[in-house]
C-alpha cells in the first residue's frame, strides 16, 4: 500500500480539518483518552522555535489532589529531528551539525522549564544500519562515559539544570572495543548517572542492526533523578511487553522510548504500543521517532526479493507522551523537527495503580514459574487435545 511522506502532516491535523466539532471531541476522547490542557509556554520559546524552524507543543497531564503527598510535577521534553547533513558528508561535520541542532532545541526546552529531555535513538548519526556496511558508520561510535557527545550533553545538563537522555552508538573500548546501542543518562548536575543498552535487536526488513551490536547486557536499570525515576526502552524494545514490565518492576515512573522507525513497517503500531505500556505498567511513556528520509551512498537490499534501494523509507516523527490512565498527547508532526513538552504529575502512577491494581493482580509468580519451564529445550507446550 502507498504511504504518505512529509506532505501528510499528521493524523491530528487531518481530524481537525475534516471532522465537525462534536465528532472531533468524541473521536479525541476515544483516541486520546481525554483532551489534555495545552501548556502556556513562553512566547519567546515559540518565537525561538519558529526562528529555528521546529515545532513546539506542550500539554499537561493532571492528577487528583492528595492529602498526604504534594503533587510531583516534572516537565519532560521529547526531541525529534531530521539529520541536517546528507549521510555522505564527513562524519565529524555530521556530528557537529547535529550537536548544533540539538543545542538550539535544548535552549528552547530550557525556556519551557523542561527538567528531563530525551533525544531520538542514535541521535548523532544517520540510521545507517540498513546498509550493513561498517565504514564510515562505525566511526560514529563513541564512549558513553567520556565521548564528545557525552561531554556535550554534560554541558547542556549542567547549564540548564536538566537531566539529559542521550541515545548513541557506543564503543566500549574498555571491553574489547565492542559496539552497543546505548542510552547515556546524564544527571542535571552534569555527572554521568549511568547507561542502559538496547535489549532487543531488530532483524526485520531493513533494520539489520545485529550486524553492528548484540542485545544489551545491562538488564533493566532505572535511574533515580532529582525529578523522578526514569528508564529507557530503546526502539524495537517497545514490541516486547516484558521489557517494559521489567523497567516498571524496577520502579520506573517514566519510560523513554527513543526510536527510529518508518511508516511502511510500524506507523499503525506506533500509537498503540507505548500507550499500552503506560496503561499496563502504571507509568508514563515517551515515544520518540526521527523524521524524514535518509539517503545512503550505496544500494542495499532487504532480503525480500525486491529491488535494491538507497533509503529506508520515511521516518514519520509523531512523537508523543502517554499516561498511566491511558490518556496521551497528540503527536508531533510527521514532517518537521519538533520539541514536545509535557507536564506530568507523577502521583498519577500510584493513583492509577490503586484503581486498576495491575501490579497486585499480575500473578508474576505464576508467570515466573511457567516461563522458567517454557524456556527449557525439552518443554512441551500445554495443548489439550481431544
Ligand atoms: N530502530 C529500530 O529498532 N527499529 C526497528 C523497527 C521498529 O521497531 O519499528
Amino acid at each position: 500500500m502507498a504511504m504518505a511522506g512529509a506532505e501528510w502532516k499528521s493524523l491530528e491535523e487531518c481530524l481537525e480539518k475534516h471532522l465537525p466539532l462534536p465528532d472531533l471531541q468524541e473521536v479525541k476522547r476515544v483516541l486520546y483518552g481525554k483532551e489534555l490542557r495545552k501548556l502556556d509556554l513562553p512566547r519567546e520559546a515559540f518565537e525561538a522555535a519558529s526562528r529555528e524552524d521546529f515545532e513546539l507543543q506542550g500539554y499537561a497531564f493532571e492528577a487528583a489532589e492528595e492529602q498526604l503527598r504534594r503533587p510531583r510535577i516534572v516537565h519532560v521534553g521529547l526531541v525529534q529531528n531530521r539529520t541536517p547533513l546528507p549521510a555522505d558528508a564527513p562524519v565529524a561535520e555530521q556530528v557537529s551539525a547535529l550537536h548544533r541542532r540539538i543545542k538550539a532545541i535544548v535552549e528552547v526546552a530550557a525556556m519551557c522549564g523542561v527538567n528531563i529531555i530525551c533525544f531520538q535513538e542514535a541521535w548523532t548519526m544517520p540510521f545507517a544500519f540498513c546498509t550493513r556496511e561498517k565504514l564510515p558508520w562505525t566511526e560514529f561510535a563513541e564512549s558513553a562515559e567520556d565521548g564528545p557527545t557525552t561531554r556535550f550533553c554534560q554541558k547542556l545538563a549542567k547549564n540548564h539544570d536538566m537531566v539529559v537522555v542521550s541515545p548513541i552508538l557506543e564503543r566500549d573500548s574498555e571491553h574489547g572495543d565492542v559496539l552497543w546501542n546505548t542510552a547515556v543518562v546524564i544527571s542535571n548536575s552534569g555527572a554521568v548517572l549511568g547507561k542502559t543498552r538496547k535489549n532487543h535487536i531488530p532483524r526485520v526488513g531493513d533494520f539489520n542492526e545485529s550486524t553492528y551490536y548484540m542485545e544489551g547486557n545491562l538488564g533493566h536499570p532505572v535511574f533515580q533523578t532529582q525529578f523522578g525515576r526514569i528508564s529507557v526502552n530503546i526502539c524495537y524494545g517497545r514490541h516486547h511487553p516484558l521489557n517494559w514490565l521489567m523497567y516498571s518492576i524496577n520502579g520506573a515512573e517514566i519510560i523513554f522510548n527513543p526510536s527510529a522507525t518508518i511508516g511502511a513497517l510500524s506507523e499503525s503500531l506506533w500509537p498503540i504500543e507505548a500507550r499500552n505500556a503506560a496503561i499496563a505498567n502504571h507509568c508514563f511513556t515517551c515515544a520518540i521517532n526521527r523524521v524524514g528520509t535518509e539517503h545512503f551512498p550505496n544500494e542495499f537490499t532487504s532480503g525480500d526479493g525486491k529491488k535494491a534501494h538507497q533509503d529506508f523509507g520515511y521516518f514519520y516523527g509523531s512523537s508523543y507522551v502517554a499516561a498511566p490512565d491511558g490518556s496521551r498527547t497528540p503527536g508531533l508532526s510527521r514532517s518537521q523537527d519538533g520539541l514536545l513538552v509535557a507536564k506530568l504529575d507523577l502521583n498519577l502512577c500510584q493513583q492509577v495503580n490503586d484503581v486498576w491494581n495491575f501490579k497486585m493482580t499480575g500473578r508474576y509468580e505464576m508467570y515466573a514459574r511457567e516461563l522458567a519451564e517454557a524456556v527449557k529445550p525439552n518443554y512441551r507446550p500445554t495443548i489439550v487435545k481431544e
